[in-house]
């Protein structure tokens, strides 16, 4: 329940539209009311009217205003209603926005290497369906709620007005129908509720870790295997929601069921009322068919109810999601003029009770300089970069930047100090043009010939008649792998940032082009700081000194 008062404060930036779209919801249920009642009401006058004059007595009856009266509310249900679509449309954009930037900004000053545990497509899960889903806190949950509480209320206060005995007989119905219904729904639901979306969210992730990995999947003929799970999954996400359907129609009867008993109940008590002469024909029938449509805003409970376990699950999760990760520090002192980078007796371990990736390592690089890095595999080479630039904290000891703590930098400000190239960077579905200006967007395009130039990729941009408007597929699929590595590689040295690292640039390359690409990387770093990480010194571009990371410390090599 705090996660979902949260949201709700949340919610509260619209209390306006959120209001407005509520009243708009009541006011098409008062029309329906009031439709149903006067009508009912015409019906029983003009027919007991046509009875007193064929049994020869003399009645009158004013025919326009209850027509008037029938036609009003039958135009404002209907403006209301559209009215109501159009409002709340308008509120669940807003309420979508406010919760996408709520999540953003929780996530963005997270590390990466946090965000990087998630499995491919759960982030992607949680940013849209959780939060689609958070968006039935109000149009399913809220506003009927208001709604269904606030008609009854008026509804059986106006009915109490025409016909107290009339309006307690209902009242004795509706009441335990209106706390029982959403009471029994949202226990029985929450479980399955919970279960269901869990499964489908599974499902969500596994379908697109599959697609990824379709090559994989099919070199390995592990397909059929795959299909197994996946329809296993399906199988166990169709069941729990047949089973939601159930308890929903179940609960949807149980609401008819109520509304039928108040109508019953109300027409009996009113047929003794008109008898014992307190009431009249036609206002008895008005009630009744009021009841009718009071037991409508009863309807969307059961849904609404079923819709508050799956909508609490969520919260749950965005909540863990936001607040689950170390965000990165970050101060608000500007970057020094010196940018000298220094890792001083500097201790990380990804996990408590890991070998440490780094102890009591200590390292200065001076501007301009270059500074190569060997070590094994696992050694905590990709880890000491991502230390380096500020993405991740040192338990102990401190990274500075001239005299400054990197942590007292603001996060932009450093972010702009450092280029890098890890081992998974990311190209865009986008074109070769908007994935370089990812660099350095002011560049023209000489600059973008000349970085690509530097990686030996200037014959396949001239190959490809659309140039450097080439589009590439998603995460750069219309490229082989070196390709892909190359570009990147040119997007980090386009950045114009003080300090370049570089995790393993030529990997994958043939000796020629690896060559080619050492002589570029030289030539676009220029004056500028370097690290490169790698396992061979031999693949390296020119360095000033070389150096070995083993058991978490630096040593000359
Ligand atoms: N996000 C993470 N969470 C937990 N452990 C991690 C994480 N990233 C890396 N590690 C672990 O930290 C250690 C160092 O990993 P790192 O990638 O820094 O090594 P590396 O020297 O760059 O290796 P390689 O040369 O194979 O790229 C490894 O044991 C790895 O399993």
């Amino acid at each position: 329940m705090g996660d979902l008062r949260f949201f709700l404060v949340l919610l509260g930036r619209r209390r306006w539209w959120l209001a407005a779209g509520t009243a708009l919801m009541l006011l098409t249920a008062a029309a329906g009311f009031g439709l149903l009642a006067l009508s009912g009401w015409f019906i029983t006058a003009t027919g007991l009217m046509g009875l007193t004059l064929a049994a020869g007595g003399a009645m009158t009856l004013d025919i326009y205003r209850p027509g008037a009266g029938i036609r009003f509310f039958a135009v404002s249900r209907a403006v209301a209603r559209y009215g109501e679509r159009l409002v709340n449309h308008e509120a669940v954009f807003r309420i979508l926005a406010d919760l996408r930037t709520w999540l953003f900004r929780a996530l963005l000053p997270q590390s990466r290497a946090h965000l990087s545990r998630f499995r491919d497509g759960e982030l992607l899960n949680r940013v849209t369906t959780d939060i689609n889903t958070l968006d039935h806190l109000y149009l399913r949950v809220i506003g009927p709620t208001v709604t269904a509480v606030l008609a009854l209320c008026l509804g059986l206060a106006f009915i109490a007005w025409l016909s107290p005995p009339q309006a307690i007989a209902a009242l004795l119905v509706l009441l335990p129908a209106a706390l029982l219904v959403p009471w029994l729904t949202y226990r029985a639901g929450r479980p399955l509720a919970a279960a269901g979306a869990e499964t489908a969210s599974s499902l969500r992730q596994q379908v697109i870790g599959d697609l990824q990995a379709q090559a994989e999947l099919h070199a390995f003929g592990a397909v059929p295997r795959r299909l197994n799970e996946l329809e296993a999954l399906d199988h166990k996400y169709t069941g729990d929601e047949q089973r939601l359907l159930q308890q929903r129609s179940l609960a949807e009867s149980g609401v008819r069921l109520a509304t039928l008993l108040a109508l019953w109940a109300g027409l009996v008590v009113g047929v003794i009322t008109v008898a014992s002469g307190s009431v009249s024909g036609p206002v008895m029938v008005a009630v009744v068919l009021g009841l009718l449509a009071l037991g409508e805003v009863l309807t969307p409970l059961p849904l609404a109810y079923q819709m508050l376990g799956r909508v609490s699950w969520s919260a749950g999760r965005l909540r863990g999601l936001a607040d689950s990760g170390q965000p990165v520090s970050a101060g608000n002192a500007a970057v020094p003029g010196d940018k000298t980078l220094i890792l001083q007796g500097v201790s990380f371990s990804h996990r408590p009770g890991q070998t440490p990736c780094l102890h009591n390592a200590s390292l200065t690089l001076k501007p301009g300089e270059r500074i190569g890095i060997v070590g094994p595999s696992g050694a905590g080479k990709s880890t000491m970069l991502s230390v380096l630039m500020g993405d991740l904290d040192p338990e102990h000891g401190d990274v500075l930047l001239g005299d400054t703590p990197l942590r007292q930098i603001s996060d932009d400000q450093r972010q702009a100090c450092f280029a890098l190239l890890d081992q998974r960077a990311t190209l865009f579905s986008a074109s070769l043009a908007a994935n370089l200006r990812l660099g350095r967007p002011a560049a023209d395009e000489d600059e973008l010939m000349d970085a690509l130039a530097a990686v030996d990729l200037t014959s396949m941009v001239q190959r490809s008649a659309e140039g450097l408007s080439t589009w590439l597929g998603e995460a750069g699929s219309g490229l082989s792998g070196g390709q892909r590595r190359r570009l990147a590689l040119a997007r980090t040295l386009l950045k114009p940032a003080a300090i370049v690292l570089l995790d393993e640039p030529t990997e994958g390359l043939d000796g020629t082009t690896e060559r080619r690409v050492l002589r570029g990387i030289d030539r676009l770093v220029g004056e500028r700081s370097l690290i490169v990480i790698g396992h061979d010194p031999s693949r390296f571009p020119r360095m000033d000194r070389l150096l070995r990371l083993s058991e978490g410390r630096l040593s000359p090599l």
